[in-house]
Parts: C-alpha cells; sequence; structure tokens
C-alpha cells in the first residue's frame, strides 16, 4: 500500500482514515466514508485495485467528472477508462469485460444497464471494490437526491462478495442510515473525518444584483488575474451569469461561461479549457457543480446565495483542494431566500420538501451570522470546534456592538401588535411607516409604533430580526413554505421589564449588512477583501522563489498543451511550491518530494531538473535546498534526516560508485568490525542511493545479476502478494534463482521512479541519463595508488570540517565527533562534494588501502602510531602516498604527531 502511494500518487504518507479504510476495503468489507470535499476520498478506490490488481468500479455522476479523473490517473500510469455515452473508443466495452482496467468509472445508469454476462466476465477477472461516489445522490434527504442512484442497489445481488464503498463529502446522520440501508450495505466500517477546510477563508456579504456591483466585482477580480491558479463565479440564475461574462469579457479578462442552457459540447469545451487553465475565470451556475477536479482553484465567489448549506459547502469546497490556502466569497440578496416555493416545487414527497426548506433556512442563517461562519458550517454538519477559527470575516474584521434595546423593544413590540402571524416583513413595513394595503385593512396603520423605525432600512431590520432569532428572543415557525416569527420566552421577559422609553441594555453585534449600512448609508456594494491568487499560492516562499514558481506554473502549463492533459494532472501547484521551495537537481532527489510520482519522474523529470538548475541560477537560488519548508513540510528528505545514510553506507557507496570496486571486494576490504557480506554492500548501496546519492543503475544491475526478465517476475510476484513491504513471501513466488538483492533492487528503482526498462535496456553504462556524477574540483581529495590501481578517498571528516573553517583544535573535535557518529554525518556536504577519480581497479591486489576514514579509525583505535606501523597496515597503498594523506590530515587539524606517533585530535 505504501509504495502504491509512493510510487504512483508521490505521497509518502496517509491521510487521516486513509489507510484504515483501504485496508477494511481489502480485507472485503463495506465502508461508509463520509469526508470533506479535497481530503482525499478518491484514494479509497484508486489504491486497491493497484495492491490487488483487479479492476475497481466506480460509480460517479458525470461524465466531465470521470473524464477529469481519467485523464489524471492515465498520468499517473494508472490504467483507467470510463463507460459512457460520450465514450468514443469502441474497445473499451470489451477491455473492460476483461478486466484490463485497474479503474473503471460509469454512471449508475451505465451500471445498472449493464448485461449480467458483462458482470459474471469482469468477476472471473477480479473486482477488488464497487464504489459510489457522491453517494449523498441516493437519499432524499440529500441535498441532490437522483433517482438513478436508487436503482444501484440491484448490483447488490450481482456483486454479492464485492465490498461496497459509499463516498460522500456532505451526509448528515440521516443521509448516512439512508446510503447504507439503499445500497444493501453489511456490517458497514464507517469513517467520518472532518468537514473542517482549514485552508478556506470564508466571507459573507450582502449586496444588490446591479450592473455597478458587478462592475465592481469585475474591476476587483481583474487586479488578481494571473497563472496562479483560478477562479469560479457561481451564479444562481442564466441571466447572471451571462452579466458577469459579458462585463469579464469586456474587460479583457479570460473568461468562460457555464449553465444548463448550453448545448452539451459547448459546455464540455468550456470545462477542458478552464482544466486545462486557458481560461482565468469561469463564471457558471450550478450547473457547473459536482465533479469540479481542479485543484488549483483559489477562490471561489457565489453571486447569490445557494439553495441549501450543504450546496454552498460542496461548491465552495471546490476551492483549494491542493491544501494551499484560498478564499470563499458568498455575496447575497433578501431575493434568495424567498425562493422556496421554487424549489420545492422539485419535491417528490414531503420529506424532500421538508429538507429542502431546512438546508434553505441554514444556509439564511449562515449568510446573517455575526459569529464564526466555520464553527456553524461544523455544527450544522454535526461536528464541534474548538472556538473560533481566526480565518473567516466575523473573525478577522472586529465586529462592531453595541446597546440595540430600543431598537430590539421596537421590533418585538411590533411583533407583538401583530399578534405572531406574521412573516417578518410585515412589522418591519409597520415600523417603517408603510401604508402599504395590508397594513391600513388590518388597522396596523393605527399602532403607536408606525413609523418608529423609519431611520433603518427594512434590510437592517431583517438583519436586527435575524439575530434576535439567533439569540433566543424570537422564534421563527414553519407552516408549509411559509416563515411566521413569535416572540419567544426570554423576548417576552425583556419586553416585560421594558417600555418604550425605558430598556434594559441590550447588546448585539452588527452584521455586516447592518454595520455596512450605518457606515456608508445606501451604499452596500462594497465588496469584500479579495486575496490575490498568486500571493496565497506562493505561501512559505521567498521573492525569489516566488518568482522560480511562477515561472515553473509556465513550464508545467507548456508541458501541459504538448501532451494534450491539464496542469494540475501533470502534479499540482502544491508539488510546483514544493520544487520552488527544494530545487531538486536529480532524479533521486525529486522522487523525493512530495506529490512527485514515479510517472513524473521518468516523463517529465529531466525537463524539470533541467529548469529549475537553469532558473536557480538565474536567481541566485542554491540548488538541493534542505531547509523546513512550511509547504513544504511533507518533504521526505526533511522526514530522512535522522536515518541518512551512515559512514558505513556511504563508504560503501563510493568504493562502489566512484572507487569502481566490485561489491565482492568492498566486503573483504579488512575492518575493525570484521569482513562484511557482499549482500551488506549491495543493501548499503541501495540505502545510499535511496537517501539521494548518484548511482551508475545500469552497472549495477548488470553487477547484481538482474535482467529485464527478472524484472518482469518480480513484478507478477508482487502482484500475486499484493503488497511490496514483504520480502519473504515475494521471493517465495519466484524461481530459487531470484535474489533478495534482484527484489531490493527492482523496489527501490520503483520507489525512485526509474524504469527497469530504461536502465537495463541501455547499452552502454555511459547512456544511462542522469546517472553521472558531477564533481566539483576545489574539494580536498586524495587518492593512494600501488600497483597501477587507482583508488580514491573522500575524506568525510575534512570535507565537512573544510566547509566551516576550524580554527581550533576544539572544532576540530566536534567534527571528528560528528565523523563517529552515524546519525550526526552530513551525508549532502560529503555527497555533493565528491572528488574526480581514476576508475582503473584492474589490479587491484586486495592488501588494505589507506582512505581518510580508515588510517583515521586505525589511528584512534591504536592511540599512537608511526608511520611504518600504519604504512605497514595499508599495504594496498605506496608510502609516498599515506604520507600525502597523512599530511592532508594533519592541515585539517584533524591528527596530529607527537614523538613521530600519530594520533587522534
Ligand atoms: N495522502 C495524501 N497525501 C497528499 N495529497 C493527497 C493525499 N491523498 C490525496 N491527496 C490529494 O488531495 C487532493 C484531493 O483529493 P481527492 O480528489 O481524492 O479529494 P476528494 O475527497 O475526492 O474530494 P471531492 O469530494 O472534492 O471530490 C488531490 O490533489 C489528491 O491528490
Amino acid at each position: 500500500m505504501q509504495s502504491v502511494l509512493q510510487t504512483y500518487f508521490g505521497y509518502f504518507k496517509f491521510r487521516s482514515h486513509q489507510k484504515e479504510v483501504i485496508e477494511k476495503i481489502l480485507d472485503g468489507k463495506d465502508c461508509l466514508v463520509v469526508m470533506a470535499t479535497g481530503s482525499g476520498k478518491s484514494l479509497f478506490y484508486q489504491i486497491p485495485p493497484l495492491v490487488t490488481r483487479k479492476t475497481a468500479i466506480v460509480i460517479s455522476p458525470l461524465l466531465s467528472l470521470m473524464q477529469d479523473q481519467v485523464m489524471s490517473l492515465k498520468q499517473r500510469g494508472i490504467n483507467a477508462e470510463y463507460l459512457g455515452s460520450t465514450q468514443t473508443d469502441k474497445t473499451v466495452h470489451s477491455h473492460a469485460e476483461s478486466g484490463t482496467y485497474d479503474v473503471l468509472y460509469m454512471t449508475p445508469e451505465k451500471a445498472c444497464s449493464l448485461t449480467s454476462r458483462f458482470w459474471a466476465n469482469l468477476l472471473n477477472m477480479g473486482i477488488c471494490l464497487f464504489a459510489v461516489d457522491e453517494a449523498h445522490c441516493i437519499s432524499e434527504w440529500g441535498h441532490d437526491f437522483r433517482k438513478e442512484y436508487k436503482q444501484l442497489n440491484m448490483l447488490r445481488g450481482i456483486l454479492s462478495d464485492v465490498p461496497f464503498v459509499a463516498l460522500t463529502a456532505t451526509a448528515t446522520e440521516k443521509v448516512r442510515n439512508d446510503i447504507i440501508c439503499s445500497l444493501n450495505m453489511n456490517e458497514t466500517f464507517t469513517a467520518v473525518g472532518s468537514f473542517d477546510r482549514q485552508n478556506l477563508f470564508y466571507g459573507v456579504k450582502s449586496f444588490n444584483r446591479s450592473l455597478s456591483f458587478v462592475d465592481d466585482l469585475v474591476q476587483e477580480v481583474s487586479k488578481y488575474i494571473n497563472s496562479a491558479g483560478s477562479m469560479i463565479i457561481y451564479c444562481t440564475t442564466v441571466k447572471d451569469t451571462e452579466q458577469i461574462y459579458e462585463s469579464l469579457q469586456n474587460a479583457g479578462i479570460k473568461a468562460g461561461i457555464y449553465h444548463g442552457q448550453m448545448g452539451s459540447s459547448n459546455r464540455e469545451k468550456i470545462h477542458r479549457s478552464f482544466i486545462k487553465d486557458e481560461l482565468q475565470i469561469l463564471v457558471a451556475t450550478i450547473a457547473f457543480g459536482m465533479g469540479i477536479d481542479k485543484p488549483n482553484v483559489r477562490c471561489i465567489i457565489h453571486y447569490g446565495c445557494p439553495r441549501s448549506l450543504e450546496s454552498y459547502y460542496q461548491e465552495s469546497g471546490r476551492c483549494g483542494r491542493d491544501g494551499l490556502p484560498s478564499v470563499c466569497w458568498l455575496y447575497y440578496s433578501r431575493s434568495d431566500f424567498t425562493k422556496a416555493d421554487y424549489y420545492c416545487a422539485e419535491a417528490h414527497s414531503e420529506s424532500q420538501r421538508k429538507a429542502i426548506m431546512e438546508s434553505l433556512r441554514a444556509a439564511e442563517k449562515y449568510c446573517f451570522l455575526a459569529t464564526c461562519r466555520r464553527k456553524f458550517l461544523l455544527q450544522y454538519f454535526g461536528e464541534t470546534s474548538n472556538g473560533d477559527c481566526g480565518n473567516c470575516d466575523n473573525c478577522t474584521h472586529a465586529k462592531k456592538q453595541r446597546d440595540l434595546s430600543r431598537e430590539c423593544f421596537l421590533l418585538l413590540s411590533c411583533i407583538r401588535s401583530c399578534g405572531g402571524r406574521w412573516g417578518i416583513n410585515m412589522p418591519i413595513d409597520i415600523l417603517r411607516g408603510s401604508r402599504a394595503k395590508k397594513i391600513v385593512g388590518n388597522n396596523f396603520d393605527n399602532l403607536p409604533l408606525h413609523g418608529l423605525g423609519k431611520d433603518y432600512s427594512s434590510t437592517w431590520w431583517k438583519a436586527l430580526a435575524a439575530q434576535l432569532i439567533a439569540n433566543g428572543y424570537l422564534k421563527e415557525n414553519l407552516v408549509d413554505v411559509y416563515r411566521t416569527v413569535s416572540i419567544s420566552p426570554v423576548g417576552l421577559q425583556f419586553l416585560s421589564s421594558a417600555n418604550t422609553f425605558h430598556h434594559r441594555p441590550l447588546v448585539l453585534a452588527l452584521t455586516s449588512e447592518m454595520a455596512d449600512e450605518e457606515e456608508h448609508g445606501n451604499q452596500k456594494n462594497k465588496l469584500g477583501d479579495h486575496q490575490n491568487p498568486a500571493v496565497l499560492a506562493c505561501e512559505g516562499l521567498s521573492e525569489a522563489e516566488s518568482k522560480l514558481f511562477l515561472m515553473l506554473l509556465d513550464i508545467r502549463l507548456d508541458i501541459a498543451k504538448r501532451y494534450g492533459t491539464a496542469p494540475y494532472a501533470i502534479c499540482g501547484d502544491e508539488t510546483i511550491n514544493r520544487l520552488a521551495k527544494m530545487r531538486p537537481c536529480n532524479r533521486a532527489r525529486l522522487a523525493n518530494i512530495d506529490g512527485i510520482n514515479q510517472h513524473f519522474v521518468t516523463s517529465y523529470g529531466d525537463e524539470f531538473i533541467t529548469s529549475i538548475d537553469k532558473l536557480s541560477q538565474e536567481l541566485n537560488l542554491q540548488t538541493d535546498y534542505e531547509g523546513t519548508a512550511q509547504t513544504a513540510k511533507n518533504i521526505k528528505v526533511g522526514a530522512s534526516i535522522e536515518k541518512r545514510a551512515t559512514p558505513a553506507k556511504l563508504e560503501a557507496w563510493r568504493l562502489w560508485q566512484h572507487g569502481g570496486l566490485s561489491f565482492q571486494k568492498i566486503a573483504e576490504i579488512p575492518r575493525n568490525t570484521g569482513p562484511i557480506k557482499e549482500q551488506t554492500v549491495i543493501s548499503y548501496v541501495l540505502d545510499a542511493a535511496r537517501e539521494g546519492c548518484e548511482l551508475n543503475w545500469s552497472r549495477f544491475c548488470k553487477e547484481t545479476g538482474l535482467t529485464l526478465e527478472i524484472v518482469s517476475q518480480i513484478r507478477c510476484a508482487i502482484t500475486s502478494v499484493g503488497s511490496r513491504c514483504k520480502l519473504k513471501p515475494i521471493k517465495e513466488e519466484l524461481p530459487e534463482s531470484v535474489t533478495y538483492d534482484n527484489i531490493k533492487t527492482c523496489l527501490t528503482m520503483d520507489e525512485l521512479g526509474l524504469l527497469a526498462e530504461e536502465i537495463i535496456g541501455c547499452n552502454s553504462v555511459d547512456e544511462v541519463p542522469n546517472m553521472i556524477m558531477e564533481s566539483p574540483s576545489h574539494v580536498p581529495f586524495k587518492s593512494v595508488i600501488r600497483n597501477g590501481a587507482a583508488y580514491s578517498s573522500p575524506m568525510i571528516t575534512t570535507t565537512i570540517a573544510s566547509e566551516s573553517a576550524p580554527t581550533s583544535p576544539d572544532h576540530c573535535e566536534t567534527h571528528l565527533k560528528q565523523s563517529r557518529s552515524d546519525d550526526a554525518l552530513d551525508l549532502e556536504s560529503s555527497a555533493i562534494k565528491l572528488p574526480k577519480i581514476c576508475e582503473n581497479t584492474e589490479h587491484w591486489t586486495g592488501d588494505l588501502v589507506a582512505t581518510e576514514i580508515a588510517v583515521l579509525e586505525w589511528v584512534r583505535d591504536h592511540d599512537g602510531v608511526s608511520l611504518l606501523d600504519i604504512v605497514e597496515h595499508f599495504k594496498g597503498s605506496e608510502e609516498e602516498s599515506v604520507l600525502d594523506l597523512l599530511s592532508h590530515l594533519e592541515g585539517e587539524f584533524v591528527i596530529f604527531k607527537k614523538n613521530d606517533l600519530y594520533k587522534v585530535m
């Protein structure tokens, strides 16, 4: 599982619930997963087929979503396809039936229309799971009920032994139960994740639909248009989309429009352009809703409040799916909440009608909040939160509060005077002195309160009413689709202790609507503060790194165009952010970056490495940066610092890679701890490669006897074992002749994103791309030659010492201690500063060769040795060379000579 995550997805760690649920699925259990948008639910059905090598069936409501997912999976080297009306490749059906695909997508209609023979054939080949994505569509209690989903239970009988996996981002308790019942799921394992999307900022503003507001909006968003991330403006009507789209076009912004009245091919075209970053802004109705799989949407604006809080959560959740900071602004007008009738017309039952009303009501409440918006959202989905979030408009903008006792008294009294039979409009109109027919007809114009609230607009009064409801002074009652308001016991208590002139203080927070009106009069069209998407996406980067980030985005765009795919399918913005921070300069280091998968390394790795190297030079940035970046915190290089290659591993690697020695010869070199096995040397060298050291893989495969045939046998064995973690079961599946070394080599190459076919296919070792080591010539370096053989020894201790020019013996001791401690060794400095060497080892005699490490260790262990002793011990080296080496170590204050005896400092 772990290696599948790394190889195909380039991620090093599972997110919460992922491992646990995947294990349940692999155990054959039915699972229900309720986790936030962008939390990584797709992996639940994408990993099991790669582990079991059986097909995963995925039911998805939209063809466009399937196409996007298929495209992304193909970019990861995963065999995926979809069955549906827009599929033009006629062979997909028969390939699907014969189990060719790892992941096979289809709509519920398609799934129910496939013949039982199709299912029987595919079952024969192996189905590892049946996933129902957006599973809330199955429930009438859900906000997006689709009757085709209801029929999916007929497949339960056919696929009785296949685990069913239902996935959704929005499901209340009722909806969850409905999903389990509808799909006839058994002993279901349920995983409910947090709904909290911490990287999203939530803001709400009231507005009037008007041309001047649209102009302001266009002007505001045009400031932030660039290559870093895109934006969606959701509208509630087609008319609104057209108006905004036109204004954006007039302002020269690359915008697209998407709504249900457009033809499907047009919609498809726009969708493609948007996900390929050819459009900066998409103006859409909710027809462009579920199924947008674009991770780098930085800002979502709602021009009008959606019909339910679930829809809002889901639509705004399309933002920042890559985890980078992103913003969601919702603009509402009062008229948005008067559409209950219209929405309820779609209801199939009384319960559904009630559900629609409740959801709209929740959306309205969300808009009128004066408290933390995230807290409200989380509570709505049954999750408790710890305090205010600090990342919504109500938390970040200090709320104005004041004593509103007079206004509250007027409103509550007026409601009481109306007899509690009316909605909120009637008492407000009375307070504002209206002489409408309804008011005069009911004699309300004779009430003493008539006209006492003229100073405020009806919007202001409505906002106050919402505050009184939220604070328990007013009760809202639902009668059919109409709402009436009445006074709660708390409200009555307040009224009983007050009269028109004296009331006890009642301090309430002003909602943004109330505050706006008081500050700007009736000019309420002020926009919320939008944040620059480019700045958001560059979080954690310096100025130069941000430039590199933007340049790398362009390179990714260019590659995506060439390959006819979406930039995000190549890799996510968060991965580009890490590349800009870490600036890897070889394949092994590139593969170490979270989000870089094997396919990326082999397909685009070299192009990125070359560009990073060139651009870093231009921007004066050091490559192979190792600092801990805030946004790059998952990078494996950082995580592996503790388990870096030990000196023994480095020494083995150097002797093999640069000394040209065979594994056997390295194993035979006398050591204080005695000789080591050849297999140990091989493991050491592989470990060093995993830690980022360059390796001549072609030579490595040759010397370990790894052929393409063996590689293919090993791959089959891994598939049949279903795991890459344990070597023994894999070995047991293989012929005797295949060694553990072969298996380990294969796994390491996979881990590093190297294709055996490329490496073993090379005729000459020199043809292996990117495997040649650059050796800075300024590094102190000694070589000891005997019998015409040359063997070079890099100086771990002196290399470190030379970095920081030791000035005192104390300092040297510190460095020496470092060299003795496996954990403290600075792999990077030693790995980078490798000397040039001569690789002629033909005549090596097997005598012990003097290297700095070997000499140092020996001198340390013998505490005071003469030159003669040293030369005698290291017979593999000339006396002159040993002397040279000793004088260098002396010069570096690593050893000293006293009374002709050498000692370690
Ligand atoms: N373990 C992980 N480590 C890092 N990134 C991950 C991990 N799992 C998933 N992701 C990334 O998180 C992003 C969102 O994942 P995914 O599309 O699976 O979310 P989702 O829960 O299906 O969202 P939605 O409900 O919106 O469809 C993707 O870019 C995905 O590659």
